[in-house]
């Protein structure tokens, strides 16, 4: 049995694309930009709101005129982080059998960790709007430590808190970049398929463990039973 899982957020826990999508497109028409479908929005998740918004910019480039993304994206920052507080939270949901999975992990002893690239502040929201506060010993957001998925770094700090080996530790996502963040600290890479990951098959990243459902990967990690959809 793992000594330590940790978490990605969005995607993975919970269900954020309507908020960060109805955040982002007030956005847009304050800034006097094209909006954007909900499913185009999503794929852009996963690399925190800064980013997101990044993204976004680089996608209306044709509306931008003479000024370049950075210097838009200087002046609507603001704005997105006005909507996003105002939304954070409020629409989002967890997957089926979010809460229960991290029950059961906690009632049998091992350590959880929360490791998103959202920033803090919103992660934080986030986990206490879905009744997930506290549930976590450590909660890391994109801009907690100096470097984010899919640098080794939030999950290595993880580790070293919790005084555990990357082999008794595991990583659950849904994007490439949890992925190759577990490689990269050497944990298990476990994913689930019902996330954002750009639109693109998260098989094709090769985790270790593919689970059909959270449920599942709570069978998994208790006893080992569990056949995941992919190993
Ligand atoms: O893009 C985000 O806000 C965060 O994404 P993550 O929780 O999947 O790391
Ligand atoms: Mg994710």
């Amino acid at each position: 049995m793992k000594k330590l899982i940790t978490f990605d957020l969005d995607g993975t826990l919970a269900q954020t694309a309507g908020e960060i999508a109805a955040a982002a497109n007030l956005t847009l028409r304050e800034a006097n930009l094209p909006e954007q479908p909900e499913a185009v929005i999503a794929k852009m998740i996963g690399h925190g709101a800064s980013e997101l918004l990044m993204q976004l910019l680089q996608q209306a480039s044709p509306w931008l005129g003479r000024s370049g993304v950075a210097d838009w994206h200087r002046h609507v920052w603001p704005l997105f982080q006005v909507n996003y507080r105002a939304t954070c939270g409020t629409l989002a949901t967890l997957y089926p059998g979010a809460a229960d999975m991290l029950a059961r992990l906690d009632a049998a002893g091992i350590r959880l960790a929360l490791v998103s690239n959202k920033e803090e502040r919103y992660t934080r929201t986030l986990l206490r709007a879905l009744g997930l506060e506290g549930r976590f010993g450590i909660v890391i957001g994109g801009d907690s430590l100096p470097r984010k998925k899919p640098d080794a770094l939030p999950i290595e700090y993880c580790l070293r808190q919790f005084d555990v080996a990357p082999h008794e530790a595991a990583h659950l996502g849904d994007s490439h970049t949890d992925v190759a963040t577990a490689r990269a600290a050497g944990v298990e890479a476990w994913a689930v398929p019902h996330g954002y990951n750009r639109g693109l098959d998260i098989a094709d990243a090769k985790p270790d463990f593919l689970f059909a459902s959270l449920a599942d990967v709570a069978e998994h990690a208790l006893t080992r039973d569990c056949q995941p959809l992919a190993a």
